[in-house]
């Protein structure tokens, strides 16, 4: 055995016995944690009260049961030691001695300010520290340790192996599993300086494609919650992501670093209880997208609380009672004018409604025909004025001025009625306004969830009551429309049946299915009636209006300015972190400048920018294709660098089209027989079933769900759109000139596909290339 191999199993074996000790320490610090909540459940008491702080208690020791589960893998991975000072262990969660006397921890929290310099040192600038070791670790065994020196006393003290990025490499270069991990062991000095950079104000965390912008938004938010507990645990923090595919891709980071303090959502799951289920085309969501969407909800309101032309009339014990168009405005008006929201200004419509119903009931009933003295007294008077408060004819009157609305309601009967939208949208073009159209009931897309989010803003809730009602209303209007439908349907089509996607292009079937909006109303009022036990996330994934501690919004060049203005709405500290890439925007409506998005709600000064600059997940050979791409779109960008080569240059194929199918399916069984890492295939929007179909029988192949395909299958076939921040070893991409041209940044939609490979690259074709493909070099 050489000397350098006994001396570095020697010091394998004493990080062991260090970090055995730290696992029976974690193991002690659990069974205490575990005792701690079973005792909380064993407390007596049956009140309310009792139950809602057990609950609360329970919920605490459960959150740190997580923690401390979470680090249970690969608790510890590095040691500093400092040129004047003791030896600091670094690890995923802080343990203490068991006495608590002695001041040093056993172990340091990754994000403890102490632990800094095991991300910050670098030989220039050695923060104090003589040695940096990392500890690789398989379950609680210790297998390797590597060493970094930075001074040189203690370089002459140990003469193992310097292994300076052999950790950030081998973890880069390990198979993708359709999950992102967290980076923890290997953060680099870049992404640490964000990582703890200061809540207050924007901060804007720019880099191009692999820089590790997500990863880096994930560990601030973990971070932040360890900095900032005792705000940010109460008032959560929100990610928000493209899509539900990719929420899934990155749910497990902070899981895995302890933290649930975090609610993950795409815009379209900003309103809860709805979930979209359209796709709009690109043209439509851009539109849909546009700041001006704001005025059309807001005109479309006013609309709403339009008095009939002729005033109201209402029979009611024989008598015909009137208020006339008059009257209705002034109350319409005043209400406009009160500055309440329109369903909390409802009441004192309906009260001053049914005052001037009364007053025409009462001029009739006790009217003396001689002209003199009403002749009912102020109780006569009084009991029919409460007679009429509750006669359905006056508040069917009452609904046709100023009706309870809900955001579906609003949105719905705009999008379904173009004289609505005709009155609304003034400022849009006749081809826009026929974009929106839509008859109601089919459901709603990720563009309209900032359009109800708007008429939210304005609506204000139901009441209780009115939800009830509303809901019972609609059951009874549900009833009458099914009968309905079913009667026409029977006398049009005999005994056809009456299911409803059968009739999907009925106008009936469509309003049959206008019910489902509903339900939300309904699942509000019921859960008002819950004892709130819920834990912090819970609520606020319940609560369209929470306000949040802190916001994350990855992907920030996708979101269009209505989407940027829900979002505000939730995070008026303006405490957030924005990550995103402009130059692969695909959005048609998303952002052209950090300025202009930032402009309406941050004022100069409070938002600032940091860059990242270094390349984690395509290799340089990719880039240097990929890299072409990026110079069309910006001859001025400069493309992020590479920190690893693979020594395999991309490959490019020209196929007949009637080949292609069968070109792939070759592609894909060679990237399998390869190696045990992923494999997508991408394709511009429109052209995925025919990918699919090609790769039917591949063993591997992804199945669909709910949120798209299973990132976890060894195959996958994605539109450009929805690969969007993921990475896979292998990805092949299919006809890049579709890709161009399915959208307005088709070339930006091109260098996101492209920069998703972590080793492979393949691209198929049968029509030209885009010039910057076509070049001869780079390729294999
Ligand atoms: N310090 C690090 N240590 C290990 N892996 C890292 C590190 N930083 C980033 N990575 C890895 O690099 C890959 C790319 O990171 P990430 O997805 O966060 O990049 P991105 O900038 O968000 O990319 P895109 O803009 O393309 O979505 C991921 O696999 C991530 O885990």
């Amino acid at each position: 055995m050489t000397t350098e191999r006994a001396v570095a199993e020697a010091e394998v074996a004493k990080e062991q016995a260090y970090v055995s000790m730290l696992y029976d320490r974690l193991d002690e610090v659990r069974a205490d944690a575990a005792e701690r909540r079973r005792s909380v459940e064993r407390k007596a008491g049956n009140t309310p009260q009792a139950a809602v702080e057990r609950d609360a208690f329970n919920a605490l020791h459960a959150q740190r049961l997580a923690a401390l589960d979470a680090a249970a893998r690969g608790l510890c991975f590095g040691r500093l030691d400092l040129t004047d000072g003791p030896t600091r262990y670094v690890g995923r969660v802080g343990l203490q001695h068991r006495d608590g006397a002695i001041e040093e921890p056993l172990l340091l929290d990754w994000r403890a300010p102490a632990a800094q310099p095991f991300y910050l040192a670098t030989a220039v600038e050695p923060a104090g520290v003589g040695r940096r070791r990392r500890i690789a670790t398989s379950g609680r065994t210790v297998t390797s340790v590597s060493d970094e020196i930075f001074d040189a006393d203690a370089a002459s003290r140990w003469t193992g192996e310097l292994v300076g990025e052999a950790a950030l490499l081998s973890a880069l270069s390990a198979a993708r599993t359709g999950r992102m991990g967290d980076v923890v062991e290997t953060i680099q000095a870049e992404q640490d300086r964000i990582i703890r950079a200061e809540r207050q104000g924007v901060l804007v965390v720019a880099g191009g494609p692999g820089t590790g912008k997500t990863a880096v938004a994930l560990h601030r938010a973990a971070y932040l919650l360890y900095a900032h507990r005792d705000v940010l645990a109460r008032r959560v923090v929100l990610v928000i992501g493209p899509s539900p595919t990719f929420c899934d891709y990155i749910g497990q980071v902070l899981p895995s670093l302890g933290e649930t303090d975090v609610l993950l959502r795409s815009i379209g799951g900003l309103i809860p209880d709805l979930e979209p289920n359209l796709t709009e085309t690109p043209e439509v969501a851009e539109l849909k997208g546009r700041l001006v969407m704001a005025e059309v909800v807001a005109a479309a309101l006013r609309a709403r609380q339009e008095p009939p032309a002729d005033g109201l009339r209402v029979r009611h014990a024989g008598y015909e009672l009137r208020v006339d168009a008059r009257a209705c405005r002034r109350i319409a008006d005043s209400a406009r004018r009160s500055g309440r929201l329109h369903n909390e200004a409802r009441p004192n419509v309906q009260r001053r409604l049914v005052d001037a119903f009364a007053k025409h009931y009462v001029a009739q009933v006790g009217g003396d025909p001689r002209g003199g003295r009403n002749l009912l007294d102020e109780h006569d008077q009084a009991d029919l004025r409460s007679e009429l408060a509750d006669e359905p004819a006056i508040l069917a009157a009452v609904e046709s001025v100023w009706p309870w609305l809900t955001p579906e309601d609003l949105i719905g009967g705009l999008f379904a009625d173009p004289d609505r939208i005709a009155a609304a949208a003034p400022m849009l073009t006749d081809a826009e306004r026929a974009l929106l159209v839509r008859r109601r009931g089919l459901g709603w897309s990720d563009a309209d969830v900032p359009l109800l989010d708007e008429a939210a803003e304005l609506l204000g809730n139901l009441p209780d009551h009115a939800a009830e009602a509303r809901a019972r209303a609609l059951e009874a209007e549900r009833r009458e429309l099914e009968e309905y439908a079913e009667g026409v349907l029977a006398i049009a089509q005999g005994s056809r049946s009456t299911d409803i996607e059968d009739e999907a292009d009925s106008d009936e079937a469509a309003e049959v299915l206008s019910v489902f909006d509903v339900v939300s109303g309904r699942g509000l009022a019921g859960r008002m009636e819950e004892i709130d036990d819920r834990t912090p996330v819970e609520r606020a994934a319940a609560d369209r209006t929470w306000v949040y501690g802190h916001v994350i919004v990855d992907e920030a060049q996708e979101l269009t300015a209505m989407a940027w203005r829900a979002l505000m709405r939730r995070i008026p500290t303006r405490s957030m972190t924005i990550v995103g890439d402009l130059f692969q925007s695909s959005s048609p409506g998303g952002a052209l400048s950090w300025g202009d998005v930032l402009g309406p709600y941050v004022r100069d000064g409070n938002w600032r920018v940091a860059e990242l600059t270094v390349n984690y997940r395509a290799p340089s050979e990719v880039m240097a294709i990929a890299g072409r791409v990026l110079a069309e779109i910006d001859p001025d960008a400069t493309p992020p660098r590479s920190v690893r080569t693979v020594g395999e240059l991309p490959w490019k194929e020209a196929v007949d089209p009637a080949d292609l199918g069968t070109r792939l399916r070759k592609a894909v069984d060679a990237a399998l027989a390869g190696g045990d890492g992923n494999v997508a295939v991408l394709v511009a929007a429109g052209a995925e079933a025919e990918a699919w179909a090609a790769l039917e029988d591949v063993e591997g192949l992804a199945t669909v769900g709910p949120h798209g395909p299973d990132l976890r299958a060894r195959v996958v076939v994605l539109t450009v759109g929805q690969s969007k921040g993921l990475e896979f070893d292998t990805v092949i991409v299919v006809e890049p000139a579709a890709i161009v041209e399915a959208s307005a940044r088709g070339r930006s939609d091109l260098y996101v596909a492209l920069t998703r490979a972590t080793t492979h690259l393949g691209v198929l074709h049968t029509r030209d290339l885009p010039a910057s493909l076509a070049a001869p070099d780079g390729w294999a």
